[in-house]
This record gives structure tokens, sequence and C-alpha cells, in this order.
């Protein structure tokens, strides 16, 4: 499968406060470097979909930037460089599966490619299905076919908000397992949402703890942990220490906020 040049993504003084005037971002300047995976921890509302959302173009800051391999993220947006995936697969329903990983590339204006399309439906483990809509896929399947979508388009920078997050655990883990392994070779720098420390650890080179909203940096983690991670790996020592520390980190967040502290 061939691809495009890794892209580092750099946040400067990103910050975002939202029209009913609430602050989800303090000023961060934090880069991802190309081809790594970043997982993003935090307590619930802290901004971390906002962020996501910045990265991805979709919301405009309030003050700072983004810069993807030296363009906004409006202009990878439009050449289909970046792609996403939410915990709601949302694939359409009148379209088979084949049809609904093709019309990615169709909606980046990217020339039909049927090869890559099966090539993706059988990374994914869904060969035989090619033909199937939606509804009569499982959850974890249709989970499986907004990845190889999301991946479809060949792009720099993949953003998952919570991908798993509707899945039964055992099924999380076989995809937190699968998965990188996917977007990896491609050289694609992933940011990933996560409310499951367990699951940063397994998916990611880096986590970035998170405090209460508005969001600011209060861990930066490496995961020095050899791909692939079998789910094993989840009791190993150095796996433990690493989700340890992160689960700590977000503790203190919590502790330090002054937020809260005010209750
Ligand atoms: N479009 C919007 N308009 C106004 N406020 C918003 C908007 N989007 C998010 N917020 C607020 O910004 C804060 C951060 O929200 P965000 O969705 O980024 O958090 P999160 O960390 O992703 O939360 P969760 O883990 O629960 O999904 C929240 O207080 C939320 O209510």
């Amino acid at each position: 499968m061939p691809d495009r040049p890794p892209a580092p993504i750099t946040c400067t003084g990103l910050a975002k406060t939202h029209d009913n005037g609430v602050i989800a971002l303090e000023p961060l300047d934090v880069t991802f470097a190309p081809g790594q995976t970043t997982a993003l921890v935090g307590p619930s509302g802290c901004g971390k979909s906002t962020l996501l959302r910045l990265v991805a173009g979709l919301d405009q800051p309030s003050a700072g930037q983004v810069s993807i391999a030296g363009l906004p993220p409006a202009r990878q947006a439009a050449k289909g460089a970046i792609a996403m995936a939410f915990q709601d697969p949302s694939l359409l329903p009148w379209l088979t599966l084949r049809r609904n990983i093709a019309l990615a590339r169709k909606l980046a204006r990217q020339p039909a490619d049927p090869r890559l399309v099966d090539e993706l439906i059988g990374l994914v483990g869904l060969e035989g299905f090619q033909e199937t809509r939606p509804a009569a896929l499982s959850g974890g399947m249709r989970q499986r076919a907004a990845i190889a979508r999301a991946l479809a388009t060949r792009p720099q920078v993949l953003l998952l908000d919570e991908p798993f997050g509707a899945l039964d655990e055992l099924t999380r883990r076989q995809l937190a397992r699968d998965l990188p392994p996917l977007w990896q070779p491609l050289g694609t720098t992933t940011l990933l949402v996560t409310h499951s420390v367990d699951e940063a650890v397994l998916l990611s080179d880096r986590i970035l703890v998170l405090s209460p909203r508005p969001a600011r940096v209060v861990a930066d983690l490496p995961v020095p942990l050899p791909h692939p991670r079998p789910v094993q790996v989840t009791e190993s020592a150095a796996f433990r220490r690493i989700a340890a520390q992160a689960l700590a980190a977000l503790a203190q967040g919590v502790a330090d906020s002054p937020a809260l502290a005010a209750q």
C-alpha cells in the first residue's frame, strides 16, 4: 500500500473558548511526531474532543494555531490527508461495506482505488462482507469498517475519538491489538482519545494526560513497549508501571484543578 510522507502536527499557543464562554483549552504548545500514536487521556469534558476538532480543522481556535506538515488543517483536510473515526461509526446504511469505504475516497476527491478498498477490508478482517450492509454487521465489525474507511484516503493524520467506546471489553482489546499494525506501516500520525488508561498504553507510543477543563498537559509519558503488543502485555510489569503513572497523573490533575478545589 503506497503511503504519503509522514506529517508532524504542531500546536502553538492553541486555545479555544467556545461561543458560550466555556474555556475548553488553555494555550497549548505540543508537537506530535510523524508516525507516532499519541493517546489523549483526561477527565470527561476536559477538552479532548475540542483539541481533536481543532487538529481536524472542523473548529477554529480562539488563539494560536495548528500546523500539519507546515499547512493549516483545513488545507490538509481538503487534500484528504486527515481522517477521523468516532465512537459512532456512522456508516451509510443503504451502502454496502465496500461502497461505504470507497465513498471516503470520492468525498476526498481521490481517484477510485478498488484494490486498496478490498485490501483494507481484508486488513480489518472483514473479507467476505464486501457486499454486506452495515445493519448486518456486528458493532465490532462496524467499528473495524469505520477504521478501514478512515484509512481509505491513506491519511497522514488519523484522529480517533473514543473509537472503541461502544464495544465490549474483549472486542476492544482485540481491536487495540490488531489495528495499530494497520496504520503504523502508513507512517500515520495518530491521535487517540480514550477514557481507558490500559487502552492508551496498549495502543500508543506516547500518552498525554490532561487536566480537568480547561485542558492542560499534566503528564507526557513515553510508552517504550515494542509493537505488536499482544493482550498479555497488559500483565507485564513495564505495562502496569506506565498505566500506574498515567492514573496517578490523572488523579493529580484533578486534585490540582482550581475549579474543582473551589467546589
Ligand atoms: N460546540 C460547543 N459549544 C459550547 N461548548 C462546547 C462545545 N463543544 C464542547 N463544549 C464544551 O467544552 C468543554 C470540553 O468539551 P469536549 O467535548 O472537548 O471534552 P472531552 O474531554 O472530549 O469530553 P468527553 O471525554 O466527555 O467526551 C465541555 O465543557 C463542553 O461542554
